[in-house]
């Protein structure tokens, strides 16, 4: 199937960096695939979505959107104006202005029904994220890109959310591309992750990855929980890494 988002050779600086933050980096996502991003703090997993949005001038590369794609993109919460003295509501009709009907529908759907009065500063983090989510939802995605979704959230509020991605994905047919650090419940919700530290350290299924010795080496003891969820069948390779780039410091993979 045609993929909604491809990315080829992908190298991308910021302004004051010797070396670029993304270095000769592939990817794709098809129609209703729920793909995951790890890796450690400065990796580039941000600004590879940043990329893929189109938000960054790119050294090499290119980057291919479906025509038309509709996205709704959930930012990195701290990127949020938690300051700013406004309601879920109002806050729900930026930048489009949506009925009554549609805010009441998709805080339903995101399983915070009853806010549209609440002040965005009053929210608990669970709810902003779920907020989030709906505001990203309205208008009618094909793909959904969450960066660090469950940032401050308790292992059940993270396990719930993830848990309303998947049912959002069921029923709306949506893509998913996600940052994430929660290595274990990310695994699961996942059909595939791309373990990055500037350039693609692995990339496979949740199996495939969990077994890789760059994502072992990466995530250390917090892997062998993420190791035992799965069967050891893993024969990934480094071919589709471009020869002769930079590992990360905590890249331990070897070509
Ligand atoms: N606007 C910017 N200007 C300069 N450097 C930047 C900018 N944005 C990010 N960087 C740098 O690029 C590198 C990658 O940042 P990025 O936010 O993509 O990483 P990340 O993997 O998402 O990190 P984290 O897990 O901490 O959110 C970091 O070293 C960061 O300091």
């Amino acid at each position: 199937m045609t993929a909604l988002i491809r990315a080829q050779d992908l190298s991308v600086s910021h302004a004051g960096t010797d070396l670029p933050v993304l270095r000769h980096v592939d990817f794709r996502i098809a129609p209703a695939e729920i793909v995951t991003v790890v890796g450690p703090n400065g990796s580039g997993k941000s600004t590879l979505v940043r990329a893929l949005l189109g938000h960054l001038a790119l050294d090499s590369g290119r980057v291919e959107r479906a025509p038309g794609l509709r996205i709704g993109y959930v930012p990195q919460r701290v990127n949020i104006e938690r300051a700013m003295p406004m309601t879920v509501r109002r806050f729900l009709s930026l930048p489009h202005r949506v009925s009554d009907a549609d805010a009441k529908a998709v805080l339903d759907r995101t399983g915070v029904p009853g806010l549209q009065a609440r002040q965005i500063t009053q929210l608990s983090g669970g709810q902003l994220q779920r907020v989030l989510l709906a505001r990203a939802l309205l208008n009618d995605p094909q793909l959904l890109v969450l960066d660090e979704p469950t940032q401050g959230l308790d292992q059940p509020g993270i396990v719930a959310f993830y848990k309303l991605i998947e049912e959002v994905r069921a029923e709306t047919g949506a893509a998913v591309l996600m940052v994430s650090h929660d290595l274990l419940v990310v695994m699961r919700a996942s059909d595939r992750v791309m373990c990055l530290n500037g350039h693609v350290c692995c990339e496979g299924t949740p199996q495939a990855v969990s077994a890789a010795p760059a994502y072992r080496a990466m995530f250390g003891a917090e892997s062998q929980g993420t190791l035992a969820l799965y069967q050891h069948h893993h024969d990934h390779d480094h071919d589709h890494v471009a020869e002769g780039h930079v590992h990360g410091p905590d890249c331990a993979h070897t070509h």
